[in-house]
């Protein structure tokens, strides 16, 4: 079994750590290095991995090394790691937007393997969605590995071009908010309606899980189960007026266009 060390402990790390030790991956494998304690200390606590304040110490345990702090500190990070071990025989997973892989190996040098993966923070109940590109470093262990550890943490789509990252992320990564927004805004509706917050809840989450089933259990198109739904000139289709006048479908793609050109602007601005 490979080490891994998770070099920060916030959302996404932490994401994925849990549910690799929630599908069975052993805990005294991993280490989670963070400046700060609490986040360290509650996942040691929690999950029984080993924690450090120092990145050095948790990336000279590792044979691969989770980069999971925020874009603009990813440089520093490798070249810090770079600097103080000995990294030749180390994979590099960065699930950081819009750090490339060329500006990771400007720091890591062009022979280490790095691979971009693209997650999202269902990743800890097992359930998550990860786009993989890596560089031609990368050995085939490192491939093998890389989806055995991904796949314990949900679905895993491998890329044609690093580009796709970007197009991905604007779907899946930052997917969870756009539905979680929408459940934020029917929760608001249905307690001005009178319900109570918990119960509000209840109702959308319930929908919400009903509808994403359907979605997984049916071959039916999305549009034939949104059809299903829609009496003639009844209760949804009035609901669904609203949507058209308001231009749902472009805002939801203008949305998707801005987080995918934000992506592109991270980039650019940690040449
Ligand atoms: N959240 C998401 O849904 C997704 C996030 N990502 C990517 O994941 C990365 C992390 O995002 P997210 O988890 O949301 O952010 P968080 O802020 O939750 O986590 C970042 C963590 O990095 C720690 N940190 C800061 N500096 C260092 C350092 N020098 N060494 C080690 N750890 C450090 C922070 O510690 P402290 O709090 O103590 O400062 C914090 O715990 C980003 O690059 C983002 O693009 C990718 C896909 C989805
Ligand atoms: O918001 C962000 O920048 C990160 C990347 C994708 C999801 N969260």
């Amino acid at each position: 079994m490979k080490k891994v060390a998770f070099i920060g402990a916030g959302n996404m790390n932490s994401s994925i750590l849990v549910g690799m030790v929630n599908q069975g991956f052993n805990a005294n494998d991993i280490m989670v290095s963070n400046p700060s304690a609490p986040k360290r200390e509650a996942l040691a606590q929690q999950y029984g991995v080993q924690q450090s304040e120092d990145n050095i110490v948790a990336a000279n345990f590792a044979d691969v090394i989770v980069l999971g702090v925020k874009p603009h500190f990813i440089r520093q990070v490798c070249r810090e790691i770079a600097a103080q071990v000995d990294i030749s025989n180390k994979c590099f997973i960065s699930v950081a937007a819009g750090i490339s892989l060329a500006q990771m190996q400007s720091e890591l040098g062009d022979s280490t393997a790095i691979i971009r993966c693209m997650p999202n923070t269902p990743s800890q109940l097992g359930i998550g969605m990860t786009g993989v590109f890596a560089n031609s470093a990368i050995k085939a262990d490192d491939e093998a590995f890389t989806n055995s550890l991904l796949n314990g943490i949900g679905k895993v789509l491998w890329l044609q071009s690093e580009a796709e990252i970007d197009d991905l992320l604007a779907v899946s990564a930052s997917g969870p908010a756009y539905f979680f927004a929408f459940m934020e805004a029917m929760q608001t509706k249905a307690m001005e309606f009178g319900f109570s917050e918990q119960v509000a809840r209840e109702l959308v989450q319930q929908t919400a899980v009903g509808a994403a089933q359907m979605v997984i259990q049916n071959t039916d198109s999305i549009s034939t189960l949104r059809e299903n739904v829609t009496s003639k000139g009844g209760t949804t289709q009035a609901a669904l007026n609203v949507f058209a006048n308001g231009n749902l479908i472009s805002l939801v793609g203008d949305s998707m266009e801005a987080a995918k050109q934000r992506s592109i602007e991270i980039t650019e601005s940690n040449n």
